[in-house]
Protein backbone atom coordinates (compact mmCIF):
# COMPACT_ATOMS: atom_id res chain seq x y z
CA UNK A 1 0.00 0.00 0.00
CA UNK A 2 1.80 3.14 -0.81
CA UNK A 3 1.19 6.28 1.81
CA UNK A 4 0.82 9.61 1.06
CA UNK A 5 2.00 12.86 2.57
CA UNK A 6 0.14 15.54 1.81
CA UNK A 7 1.92 19.17 1.40
CA UNK A 8 0.12 19.83 4.87
CA UNK A 9 2.14 17.84 6.66
CA UNK A 10 -0.71 15.51 7.76
CA UNK A 11 -0.11 11.60 7.22
CA UNK A 12 -2.63 9.05 5.97
CA UNK A 13 -4.05 7.31 9.02
CA UNK A 14 -2.97 3.49 7.93
CA UNK A 15 0.60 3.92 7.52
CA UNK A 16 3.25 1.54 6.36
CA UNK A 17 6.37 3.24 6.68
CA UNK A 18 9.47 2.32 8.76
CA UNK A 19 9.25 3.68 12.07
CA UNK A 20 11.64 5.58 13.46
CA UNK A 21 12.38 6.46 17.46
CA UNK A 22 12.98 10.18 18.12
CA UNK A 23 15.35 10.00 21.24
CA UNK A 24 14.63 13.58 22.83
CA UNK A 25 17.72 14.66 24.72
CA UNK A 26 16.61 18.31 25.46
CA UNK A 27 17.02 17.75 29.41
CA UNK A 28 20.60 16.07 29.21
CA UNK A 29 22.79 17.00 26.00
CA UNK A 30 20.46 20.58 25.79
CA UNK A 31 21.00 21.73 29.28
CA UNK A 32 24.77 21.22 28.42
CA UNK A 33 24.30 24.21 26.49
CA UNK A 34 25.86 27.31 28.12
CA UNK A 35 23.39 28.93 30.13
CA UNK A 36 20.34 26.48 29.96
CA UNK A 37 19.98 24.78 33.30
CA UNK A 38 16.81 24.08 34.34
CA UNK A 39 15.29 23.93 37.55
CA UNK A 40 13.51 20.39 39.05
CA UNK A 41 10.29 21.53 38.41
CA UNK A 42 11.14 22.67 34.94
CA UNK A 43 12.50 19.27 34.03
CA UNK A 44 9.64 17.84 35.26
CA UNK A 45 7.08 19.82 32.97
CA UNK A 46 8.74 19.10 30.18
CA UNK A 47 9.22 15.55 30.70
CA UNK A 48 5.52 15.26 31.19
CA UNK A 49 4.99 17.26 27.76
CA UNK A 50 7.35 15.60 25.93
CA UNK A 51 5.44 12.25 27.56
CA UNK A 52 2.69 13.30 26.39
CA UNK A 53 3.50 14.55 22.48
CA UNK A 54 5.11 10.71 22.07
CA UNK A 55 8.46 11.34 21.88
CA UNK A 56 9.65 7.47 22.75
CA UNK A 57 13.08 7.90 24.64
CA UNK A 58 13.45 10.80 27.24
CA UNK A 59 16.86 11.14 27.79
CA UNK A 60 16.25 12.89 31.69
CA UNK A 61 19.88 13.62 32.53
CA UNK A 62 23.33 12.58 33.55
CA UNK A 63 22.67 11.04 37.04
CA UNK A 64 26.16 10.86 38.19
CA UNK A 65 26.73 14.78 37.08
CA UNK A 66 25.21 15.54 40.51
CA UNK A 67 22.61 14.96 43.19
CA UNK A 68 20.21 17.38 41.17
CA UNK A 69 20.26 15.34 38.41
CA UNK A 70 19.84 12.16 39.98
CA UNK A 71 16.87 13.57 41.31
CA UNK A 72 15.11 14.55 38.28
CA UNK A 73 16.22 11.50 36.33
CA UNK A 74 14.61 9.45 39.27
CA UNK A 75 11.25 11.79 39.41
CA UNK A 76 11.09 11.89 35.74
CA UNK A 77 11.49 8.32 35.68
CA UNK A 78 8.57 7.37 38.65
CA UNK A 79 6.01 10.09 36.92
CA UNK A 80 6.82 8.33 33.15
CA UNK A 81 3.86 7.11 31.26
CA UNK A 82 4.44 6.29 27.62
CA UNK A 83 8.12 7.07 26.67
CA UNK A 84 11.31 4.62 27.79
CA UNK A 85 13.59 7.31 30.04
CA UNK A 86 17.22 7.18 30.06
CA UNK A 87 19.99 8.15 31.60
CA UNK A 88 23.57 9.08 30.66
CA UNK A 89 26.79 7.02 32.36
CA UNK A 90 30.26 6.87 30.99
CA UNK A 91 31.83 3.99 30.86
CA UNK A 92 32.67 3.85 34.21
CA UNK A 93 31.11 1.63 36.63
CA UNK A 94 30.03 3.80 39.08
CA UNK A 95 28.28 5.81 36.68
CA UNK A 96 26.66 2.85 35.78
CA UNK A 97 25.51 1.81 38.88
CA UNK A 98 24.16 5.38 39.32
CA UNK A 99 22.11 5.38 35.88
CA UNK A 100 20.89 2.32 36.78
CA UNK A 101 19.22 3.23 40.41
CA UNK A 102 17.83 6.58 38.84
CA UNK A 103 16.02 4.80 35.99
CA UNK A 104 14.70 1.72 37.81
CA UNK A 105 11.52 2.99 38.56
CA UNK A 106 10.22 3.90 35.20
CA UNK A 107 8.06 1.54 33.33
CA UNK A 108 10.77 1.55 30.22
CA UNK A 109 14.18 2.19 31.97
CA UNK A 110 17.45 2.57 29.75
CA UNK A 111 20.82 3.24 30.48
CA UNK A 112 22.76 4.75 27.85
CA UNK A 113 26.69 4.33 28.53
CA UNK A 114 29.13 5.48 25.80
CA UNK A 115 32.93 6.17 25.80
CA UNK A 116 35.30 7.61 22.78
CA UNK A 117 36.72 5.81 19.78
CA UNK A 118 38.17 8.01 18.04
CA UNK A 119 42.31 8.56 17.82
CA UNK A 120 41.85 12.02 18.86
CA UNK A 121 39.77 11.06 21.97
CA UNK A 122 41.62 7.87 22.86
CA UNK A 123 44.78 9.92 22.73
CA UNK A 124 44.62 12.93 24.69
CA UNK A 125 41.34 12.68 26.27
CA UNK A 126 41.14 8.81 27.63
CA UNK A 127 44.58 8.23 27.32
CA UNK A 128 43.44 4.56 26.76
CA UNK A 129 44.45 2.24 23.58
CA UNK A 130 41.76 0.94 20.77
CA UNK A 131 42.05 -2.79 22.78
CA UNK A 132 42.07 -0.89 26.45
CA UNK A 133 38.65 0.75 25.13
CA UNK A 134 37.33 -2.31 23.62
CA UNK A 135 37.72 -4.40 26.81
CA UNK A 136 35.88 -1.32 28.78
CA UNK A 137 32.38 -1.39 26.25
CA UNK A 138 32.65 -5.35 27.03
CA UNK A 139 32.44 -4.87 30.63
CA UNK A 140 30.25 -1.70 30.69
CA UNK A 141 27.65 -2.45 28.60
CA UNK A 142 27.19 -6.10 29.96
CA UNK A 143 27.55 -4.30 33.64
CA UNK A 144 24.74 -1.67 32.51
CA UNK A 145 22.80 -5.00 31.23
CA UNK A 146 22.69 -6.76 34.31
CA UNK A 147 20.78 -4.21 35.76
CA UNK A 148 18.50 -3.17 32.68
CA UNK A 149 17.02 -5.22 29.33
CA UNK A 150 17.89 -1.73 27.16
CA UNK A 151 21.28 -0.57 26.92
CA UNK A 152 22.07 2.39 24.41
CA UNK A 153 25.92 2.03 23.69
CA UNK A 154 27.57 5.33 22.15
CA UNK A 155 30.72 5.62 20.21
CA UNK A 156 31.63 9.23 21.24
CA UNK A 157 33.47 10.84 17.86
CA UNK A 158 32.10 7.92 15.77
CA UNK A 159 32.03 10.31 12.95
CA UNK A 160 36.62 10.78 13.67
CA UNK A 161 36.87 6.95 14.26
CA UNK A 162 38.53 4.95 11.52
CA UNK A 163 35.50 2.22 10.21
CA UNK A 164 37.66 -1.06 10.88
CA UNK A 165 37.70 0.03 14.45
CA UNK A 166 34.11 1.30 14.68
CA UNK A 167 33.22 -1.56 13.29
CA UNK A 168 35.00 -4.06 16.10
CA UNK A 169 33.94 -1.48 18.73
CA UNK A 170 29.94 -1.47 17.59
CA UNK A 171 30.33 -5.77 17.35
CA UNK A 172 31.79 -5.77 20.78
CA UNK A 173 29.32 -3.84 22.74
CA UNK A 174 26.24 -5.69 20.38
CA UNK A 175 27.99 -8.76 21.96
CA UNK A 176 28.07 -7.85 25.13
CA UNK A 177 24.15 -6.50 25.27
CA UNK A 178 23.43 -3.40 23.58
CA UNK A 179 20.30 -2.77 22.45
CA UNK A 180 20.55 0.33 20.34
CA UNK A 181 23.83 1.69 18.81
CA UNK A 182 24.43 5.21 18.38
CA UNK A 183 27.12 6.57 16.38
CA UNK A 184 27.29 10.38 17.38
CA UNK A 185 28.61 13.26 14.83
CA UNK A 186 30.11 14.36 18.56
CA UNK A 187 31.82 17.29 17.26
CA UNK A 188 29.62 18.13 14.22
CA UNK A 189 31.98 17.63 11.47
CA UNK A 190 30.35 15.36 9.06
CA UNK A 191 28.83 16.29 5.73
CA UNK A 192 25.27 14.45 5.18
CA UNK A 193 26.72 11.82 2.54
CA UNK A 194 29.61 10.37 4.77
CA UNK A 195 27.26 10.19 7.99
CA UNK A 196 24.99 8.13 5.70
CA UNK A 197 27.59 6.26 3.94
CA UNK A 198 29.23 5.60 7.34
CA UNK A 199 25.38 3.94 8.71
CA UNK A 200 25.41 1.91 5.70
CA UNK A 201 28.65 0.46 6.35
CA UNK A 202 28.86 -0.44 9.74
CA UNK A 203 25.67 -1.90 9.20
CA UNK A 204 26.75 -3.72 6.60
CA UNK A 205 30.14 -4.82 8.11
CA UNK A 206 29.16 -6.09 11.80
CA UNK A 207 27.94 -9.45 11.87
CA UNK A 208 25.46 -9.11 14.70
CA UNK A 209 24.39 -5.08 13.33
CA UNK A 210 20.92 -6.60 13.02
CA UNK A 211 20.71 -7.51 16.70
CA UNK A 212 20.61 -3.46 17.49
CA UNK A 213 18.53 -0.39 16.14
CA UNK A 214 21.02 1.84 15.15
CA UNK A 215 20.85 6.04 15.89
CA UNK A 216 22.07 9.08 15.27
CA UNK A 217 22.84 12.26 17.68
CA UNK A 218 23.84 15.32 15.44
CA UNK A 219 25.43 18.46 16.96
CA UNK A 220 25.07 21.56 14.61
CA UNK A 221 28.78 23.02 14.50
CA UNK A 222 28.18 23.23 10.66
CA UNK A 223 24.45 23.86 10.81
CA UNK A 224 24.47 20.08 9.22
CA UNK A 225 22.60 18.10 12.29
CA UNK A 226 19.25 18.28 10.51
CA UNK A 227 20.45 17.28 7.50
CA UNK A 228 23.09 15.09 8.76
CA UNK A 229 20.32 12.85 10.81
CA UNK A 230 17.95 12.29 7.93
CA UNK A 231 21.30 10.97 5.85
CA UNK A 232 21.69 8.74 8.37
CA UNK A 233 17.96 7.48 8.41
CA UNK A 234 18.60 7.15 4.50
CA UNK A 235 21.66 4.81 5.75
CA UNK A 236 19.86 2.94 8.19
CA UNK A 237 19.27 4.12 11.34
CA UNK A 238 16.40 4.22 13.25
CA UNK A 239 15.98 6.61 16.20
CA UNK A 240 17.61 10.34 15.98
CA UNK A 241 18.65 11.90 19.03
CA UNK A 242 17.18 15.77 18.87
CA UNK A 243 16.39 18.30 21.61
CA UNK A 244 13.70 21.04 21.45
CA UNK A 245 14.67 24.38 19.63
CA UNK A 246 18.08 22.33 18.62
CA UNK A 247 19.44 23.25 22.05
CA UNK A 248 22.37 21.87 23.15
CA UNK A 249 26.70 21.61 23.28
CA UNK A 250 27.87 24.35 21.25
CA UNK A 251 25.97 25.09 18.48
CA UNK A 252 23.53 22.48 19.53
CA UNK A 253 21.38 19.45 18.54
CA UNK A 254 19.75 18.37 15.73
CA UNK A 255 16.56 20.26 16.30
CA UNK A 256 13.17 17.64 17.01
CA UNK A 257 10.68 20.05 15.41
CA UNK A 258 12.56 20.13 12.50
CA UNK A 259 13.48 16.53 11.73
CA UNK A 260 9.89 15.48 12.58
CA UNK A 261 8.59 17.70 10.08
CA UNK A 262 11.24 16.89 7.62
CA UNK A 263 9.71 13.53 7.83
CA UNK A 264 6.21 14.44 7.78
CA UNK A 265 6.21 16.90 4.90
CA UNK A 266 8.77 15.27 2.71
CA UNK A 267 7.31 11.60 3.27
CA UNK A 268 7.61 11.12 -0.70
CA UNK A 269 11.03 11.00 -0.18
CA UNK A 270 11.64 10.06 3.17
CA UNK A 271 9.16 7.65 3.93
CA UNK A 272 9.31 7.20 7.84
CA UNK A 273 7.03 7.90 10.19
CA UNK A 274 7.59 9.53 13.88
CA UNK A 275 5.04 9.07 16.93
CA UNK A 276 5.11 12.44 17.25
CA UNK A 277 2.05 14.64 17.66
CA UNK A 278 3.28 17.81 15.99
CA UNK A 279 0.31 19.84 16.63
CA UNK A 280 2.25 20.40 20.04
CA UNK A 281 5.38 20.94 19.27
CA UNK A 282 4.84 24.92 19.39
CA UNK A 283 3.96 24.86 22.95
CA UNK A 284 7.08 22.32 23.81
CA UNK A 285 9.16 24.40 22.42
CA UNK A 286 8.05 28.02 24.06
CA UNK A 287 7.99 25.68 27.44
CA UNK A 288 12.00 24.92 26.25
CA UNK A 289 12.42 28.62 25.78
CA UNK A 290 10.54 29.88 28.71
CA UNK A 291 12.14 27.31 31.08
CA UNK A 292 16.37 27.88 30.01
CA UNK A 293 15.56 31.67 29.20
CA UNK A 294 17.08 31.10 25.61
CA UNK A 295 15.00 33.01 22.92
CA UNK A 296 14.36 30.81 19.93
CA UNK A 297 15.65 32.81 16.93
CA UNK A 298 12.86 34.71 14.60
CA UNK A 299 14.19 32.98 11.55
CA UNK A 300 14.17 29.78 13.24
CA UNK A 301 11.99 26.56 10.58
CA UNK A 302 8.74 25.27 12.33
CA UNK A 303 8.64 27.23 15.94
CA UNK A 304 10.43 30.60 15.49
CA UNK A 305 8.06 33.67 14.74
CA UNK A 306 7.99 34.31 11.46
CA UNK A 307 8.25 30.65 10.28
CA UNK A 308 4.40 31.24 9.52
CA UNK A 309 4.73 35.28 8.90
CA UNK A 310 4.54 36.36 5.57
CA UNK A 311 5.76 40.56 4.63
CA UNK A 312 6.17 41.11 1.44
CA UNK A 313 3.47 41.66 -1.09
CA UNK A 314 4.04 38.77 -3.89
CA UNK A 315 3.54 36.53 -1.08
CA UNK A 316 0.82 37.67 0.58
CA UNK A 317 -1.05 38.00 -2.22
CA UNK A 318 -0.24 34.20 -3.43
CA UNK A 319 -1.18 33.52 0.43
CA UNK A 320 -4.57 35.28 0.24
CA UNK A 321 -5.36 33.32 -3.11
CA UNK A 322 -3.99 29.94 -1.66
CA UNK A 323 -1.62 29.00 1.49
CA UNK A 324 0.28 26.03 -0.84
CA UNK A 325 1.99 29.08 -2.59
CA UNK A 326 4.13 30.04 0.30
CA UNK A 327 3.56 27.40 2.97
CA UNK A 328 4.36 23.85 2.67
CA UNK A 329 2.42 22.63 6.59
CA UNK A 330 0.03 24.53 7.68
CA UNK A 331 0.53 26.64 11.13
CA UNK A 332 -2.31 24.23 12.65
CA UNK A 333 -0.65 21.21 11.95
CA UNK A 334 2.37 21.97 14.05
CA UNK A 335 0.32 24.21 16.80
CA UNK A 336 0.78 27.60 15.66
CA UNK A 337 -2.46 29.45 15.57
CA UNK A 338 -2.59 30.86 12.08
CA UNK A 339 -0.83 32.29 9.16
CA UNK A 340 0.29 36.17 9.93
CA UNK A 341 0.15 37.91 6.75
CA UNK A 342 2.73 41.02 8.29
CA UNK A 343 1.96 44.98 7.69
CA UNK A 344 5.15 46.24 6.07
CA UNK A 345 7.59 48.37 3.31
CA UNK A 346 6.97 45.30 1.12
CA UNK A 347 3.41 44.73 1.44
CA UNK A 348 1.03 45.17 -1.73
CA UNK A 349 -2.40 46.54 -1.77
CA UNK A 350 -4.20 42.88 -1.44
CA UNK A 351 -2.69 42.18 1.87
CA UNK A 352 -3.63 46.03 2.51
CA UNK A 353 -7.25 45.48 1.42
CA UNK A 354 -7.78 42.09 3.58
CA UNK A 355 -6.24 43.83 6.24
CA UNK A 356 -8.33 46.84 6.40
CA UNK A 357 -11.38 44.71 5.85
CA UNK A 358 -10.05 41.98 9.22
CA UNK A 359 -10.30 44.91 10.81
CA UNK A 360 -13.98 46.20 10.01
CA UNK A 361 -13.12 48.87 7.61
CA UNK A 362 -15.04 49.20 4.19
CA UNK A 363 -13.03 51.57 1.94
CA UNK A 364 -14.08 52.92 -1.39
CA UNK A 365 -11.35 52.53 -4.11
CA UNK A 366 -10.20 56.23 -4.01
CA UNK A 367 -10.02 56.05 -0.37
CA UNK A 368 -8.27 52.69 -0.48
CA UNK A 369 -5.78 53.93 -3.03
CA UNK A 370 -5.06 57.31 -0.82
CA UNK A 371 -4.84 55.10 2.45
CA UNK A 372 -1.99 52.28 1.02
CA UNK A 373 -0.18 55.10 -0.04
CA UNK A 374 0.11 56.90 3.64
CA UNK A 375 0.40 53.24 4.81
CA UNK A 376 3.51 52.60 2.30
CA UNK A 377 4.77 55.94 3.33
CA UNK A 378 4.64 55.16 6.99
CA UNK A 379 6.25 51.77 6.37
CA UNK A 380 9.16 53.20 4.92
CA UNK A 381 9.99 55.23 7.85
CA UNK A 382 8.74 53.01 10.02
CA UNK A 383 10.13 49.51 11.03
CA UNK A 384 6.75 47.97 12.44
CA UNK A 385 3.28 48.99 10.97
CA UNK A 386 1.21 47.31 13.85
CA UNK A 387 -3.07 47.63 13.45
CA UNK A 388 -2.90 50.21 15.82
CA UNK A 389 -0.75 51.97 13.12
CA UNK A 390 -3.20 51.00 10.17
CA UNK A 391 -6.63 52.19 12.24
CA UNK A 392 -4.41 55.49 13.01
CA UNK A 393 -4.12 56.53 9.41
CA UNK A 394 -7.01 55.07 7.95
CA UNK A 395 -9.56 57.06 10.80
CA UNK A 396 -7.32 60.10 9.61
CA UNK A 397 -7.75 59.93 6.00
CA UNK A 398 -11.88 59.26 6.14
CA UNK A 399 -11.41 62.29 8.87
CA UNK A 400 -9.59 64.41 6.34
CA UNK A 401 -11.68 63.17 3.02
CA UNK A 402 -13.42 66.25 3.08
CA UNK A 403 -11.52 68.81 4.80
CA UNK A 404 -11.90 72.44 3.73
CA UNK A 405 -8.43 73.28 5.73
CA UNK A 406 -5.58 70.85 4.85
CA UNK A 407 -1.85 70.65 6.17
CA UNK A 408 0.51 71.06 3.19
CA UNK A 409 3.66 71.43 5.14
CA UNK A 410 4.85 71.95 8.41
CA UNK A 411 8.56 73.15 9.96
CA UNK A 412 9.24 73.86 13.70
CA UNK A 413 11.90 75.20 15.45
CA UNK A 414 12.18 74.10 18.26
CA UNK A 415 14.83 73.62 21.24
CA UNK A 416 16.21 75.01 24.76
CA UNK A 417 16.89 78.88 22.55
CA UNK A 418 13.05 80.15 22.14
CA UNK A 419 10.99 81.05 21.08
CA UNK A 420 10.25 77.99 19.48
CA UNK A 421 8.78 78.84 15.73
CA UNK A 422 6.48 76.67 13.34
CA UNK A 423 6.12 77.81 9.58
CA UNK A 424 2.80 76.45 8.43
CA UNK A 425 1.56 75.98 4.78
CA UNK A 426 -2.29 75.10 4.82
CA UNK A 427 -4.19 74.67 1.82
CA UNK A 428 -7.78 76.68 2.93
CA UNK A 429 -10.23 75.32 0.73
CA UNK A 430 -7.80 75.78 -2.65
CA UNK A 431 -5.90 78.37 -1.71
CA UNK A 432 -2.25 77.90 -0.53
CA UNK A 433 -1.00 79.86 2.39
CA UNK A 434 1.91 80.09 4.70
CA UNK A 435 2.95 82.01 7.68
CA UNK A 436 5.59 81.74 10.46
CA UNK A 437 4.56 82.38 14.10
CA UNK A 438 6.04 82.28 17.12
CA UNK A 439 4.81 80.54 20.33
CA UNK A 440 5.83 80.00 24.00
CA UNK A 441 7.00 76.26 23.15
CA UNK A 442 6.82 74.09 19.92
CA UNK A 443 3.06 73.40 20.06
CA UNK A 444 2.14 76.32 20.77
CA UNK A 445 3.96 77.92 17.77
CA UNK A 446 1.80 75.34 15.79
CA UNK A 447 -1.40 76.14 17.06
CA UNK A 448 -0.82 79.80 16.82
CA UNK A 449 -0.08 79.70 13.28
CA UNK A 450 -3.28 77.57 12.16
CA UNK A 451 -4.80 80.79 14.06
CA UNK A 452 -2.87 82.78 12.05
CA UNK A 453 -4.24 81.25 8.91
CA UNK A 454 -7.44 80.24 9.49
CA UNK A 455 -8.81 83.14 12.36
CA UNK A 456 -10.92 81.48 15.02
CA UNK A 457 -12.11 81.45 18.15
CA UNK A 458 -12.73 78.18 19.26
CA UNK A 459 -10.89 77.26 22.80
CA UNK A 460 -8.50 74.43 23.10
CA UNK A 461 -10.20 72.42 26.14
CA UNK A 462 -7.89 69.36 25.64
CA UNK A 463 -4.70 68.53 24.41
CA UNK A 464 -3.37 64.95 24.99
CA UNK A 465 -0.57 63.27 23.22
CA UNK A 466 -0.24 58.90 23.37
CA UNK A 467 1.95 56.63 21.55
CA UNK A 468 0.05 54.42 19.56
CA UNK A 469 2.58 51.79 19.31
CA UNK A 470 6.27 50.71 20.64
CA UNK A 471 9.91 52.16 20.52
CA UNK A 472 11.22 55.55 19.93
CA UNK A 473 9.82 55.67 16.33
CA UNK A 474 6.03 55.29 17.42
CA UNK A 475 3.50 56.89 16.18
CA UNK A 476 2.22 59.19 18.08
CA UNK A 477 -1.51 60.03 18.56
CA UNK A 478 -2.72 63.29 19.58
CA UNK A 479 -6.10 64.58 20.75
CA UNK A 480 -7.42 67.43 20.48
CA UNK A 481 -10.56 69.10 21.78
CA UNK A 482 -12.04 72.34 20.71
CA UNK A 483 -15.25 74.30 21.77
CA UNK A 484 -16.92 77.06 20.19
CA UNK A 485 -20.50 78.26 20.83
CA UNK A 486 -21.36 75.25 22.57
CA UNK A 487 -19.99 72.87 20.26
CA UNK A 488 -17.33 71.01 21.10
CA UNK A 489 -15.68 68.73 18.57
CA UNK A 490 -12.41 66.01 19.24
CA UNK A 491 -9.68 65.26 16.52
CA UNK A 492 -7.72 62.87 15.88
CA UNK A 493 -3.91 62.82 14.03
CA UNK A 494 -1.27 60.22 14.06
CA UNK A 495 2.21 60.17 12.52
CA UNK A 496 5.85 59.13 14.07
CA UNK A 497 6.28 63.17 14.74
CA UNK A 498 4.42 64.68 17.46
CA UNK A 499 4.49 68.02 16.29
CA UNK A 500 2.98 66.55 12.66
CA UNK A 501 0.16 64.62 14.59
CA UNK A 502 -0.56 68.05 16.60
CA UNK A 503 -1.05 70.07 14.02
CA UNK A 504 -3.40 67.12 12.21
CA UNK A 505 -5.26 66.69 15.09
CA UNK A 506 -6.32 70.37 15.50
CA UNK A 507 -7.15 70.87 11.96
CA UNK A 508 -9.22 67.85 12.00
CA UNK A 509 -11.47 69.82 14.83
CA UNK A 510 -11.18 72.55 13.22
CA UNK A 511 -12.83 71.03 10.51
CA UNK A 512 -15.54 69.44 12.33
CA UNK A 513 -16.49 72.45 13.55
CA UNK A 514 -16.95 73.89 9.78
CA UNK A 515 -18.37 71.53 8.99
CA UNK A 516 -21.20 71.37 11.82
CA UNK A 517 -21.75 75.28 10.27
CA UNK A 518 -20.22 76.81 12.94
CA UNK A 519 -19.67 80.30 12.09
CA UNK A 520 -15.51 80.90 12.02
CA UNK A 521 -13.35 83.88 10.70
CA UNK A 522 -12.20 80.55 8.90
CA UNK A 523 -14.94 80.75 6.48
CA UNK A 524 -14.56 84.31 6.18
CA UNK A 525 -11.12 84.23 5.04
CA UNK A 526 -11.62 81.09 2.75
CA UNK A 527 -14.27 82.63 1.44
C1 LIG B 1 29.69 14.39 24.17
C2 LIG B 1 28.98 14.59 25.44
O1 LIG B 1 28.05 15.35 25.47
S1 LIG B 1 29.48 13.66 26.78
C3 LIG B 1 28.56 14.27 28.13
C4 LIG B 1 29.11 15.56 28.61
N1 LIG B 1 28.35 16.00 29.71
C5 LIG B 1 28.96 16.37 30.86
O2 LIG B 1 30.14 16.29 31.02
C6 LIG B 1 28.04 16.95 31.90
C7 LIG B 1 28.20 16.33 33.26
N2 LIG B 1 29.58 16.17 33.68
C8 LIG B 1 29.96 16.32 34.95
O3 LIG B 1 29.21 16.69 35.85
C9 LIG B 1 31.35 15.98 35.28
O4 LIG B 1 32.16 16.11 34.14
C10 LIG B 1 31.42 14.50 35.80
C11 LIG B 1 30.69 14.41 37.13
C12 LIG B 1 30.79 13.52 34.81
C13 LIG B 1 32.85 14.07 35.97
O5 LIG B 1 33.50 15.02 36.77
P1 LIG B 1 35.04 14.80 37.22
O6 LIG B 1 35.13 13.50 37.86
O7 LIG B 1 35.39 15.98 37.99
O8 LIG B 1 35.85 14.69 35.84
P2 LIG B 1 36.11 15.77 34.72
O9 LIG B 1 34.80 16.23 34.21
O10 LIG B 1 37.05 16.81 35.17
O11 LIG B 1 36.82 14.91 33.59
C14 LIG B 1 36.16 13.88 32.92
C15 LIG B 1 36.80 12.56 33.22
O12 LIG B 1 35.96 11.55 32.64
C16 LIG B 1 36.71 10.79 31.68
N3 LIG B 1 35.78 10.42 30.67
C17 LIG B 1 35.20 11.19 29.74
N4 LIG B 1 34.36 10.46 29.04
C18 LIG B 1 34.41 9.24 29.51
C19 LIG B 1 33.73 8.05 29.19
N5 LIG B 1 32.84 8.03 28.22
N6 LIG B 1 34.00 6.93 29.87
C20 LIG B 1 34.92 6.96 30.85
N7 LIG B 1 35.59 8.04 31.22
C21 LIG B 1 35.33 9.17 30.55
C22 LIG B 1 37.78 11.77 31.24
O13 LIG B 1 38.83 11.06 30.63
C23 LIG B 1 38.15 12.40 32.57
O14 LIG B 1 38.88 11.43 33.28
P3 LIG B 1 40.25 11.82 34.08
O15 LIG B 1 39.81 12.77 35.14
O16 LIG B 1 40.71 10.52 34.59
O17 LIG B 1 41.14 12.43 33.10
C1 LIG C 1 27.05 11.13 24.89
C2 LIG C 1 27.07 11.27 23.41
C3 LIG C 1 25.92 10.56 22.80
C4 LIG C 1 27.04 12.68 22.99
O1 LIG C 1 26.33 13.50 23.52
C5 LIG C 1 27.82 13.06 21.81
O2 LIG C 1 28.63 12.26 21.35
O3 LIG C 1 27.64 14.19 21.34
Amino acid sequence: MTDTIRANGSATPASTKDRVLIFDTTLRDGEQCPGATMTFEEKLEIAELLDTMGVDIIEAGFPIASEGDFEAVSEIARRSKRSTIAGLARAITADIARAGEAVRHAGRPRIHTFVSTSPIHLEHQMRKTQDEVLEIITRTVAQARNLVEDVEWSAMDATRTPLDYLCRATEAAIRAGATTINLPDTVGYATPDEYRMMFASVRERVPNADKAIFSAHCHNDLGLAVANSLAAIEGGARQVECTLNGIGERAGNAALEEVVMALRVRGDVLPYDTGIDATMLMRASKTVSNACSFPVQYNKAIVGRNAFAHESGIHQDGMLKNQSTYEIMTPASVGVTKTSLVMGKHSGRAAFRSKLKEMGYDLGDNQLEDAFTRFKALADRKKHVYDEDIEALVDDNIATAHDRVKLVSLTVIAGTRGPQRATMKLDVEGRIVTEEVEGNGPIDAIFNAIKTIVPHEASLELYDVHAVTEGTDAQAEVTVRLTHEGFSVTGRGADPDTLVSSAKAYLVALNKLMAKGVRLHAQAAAE
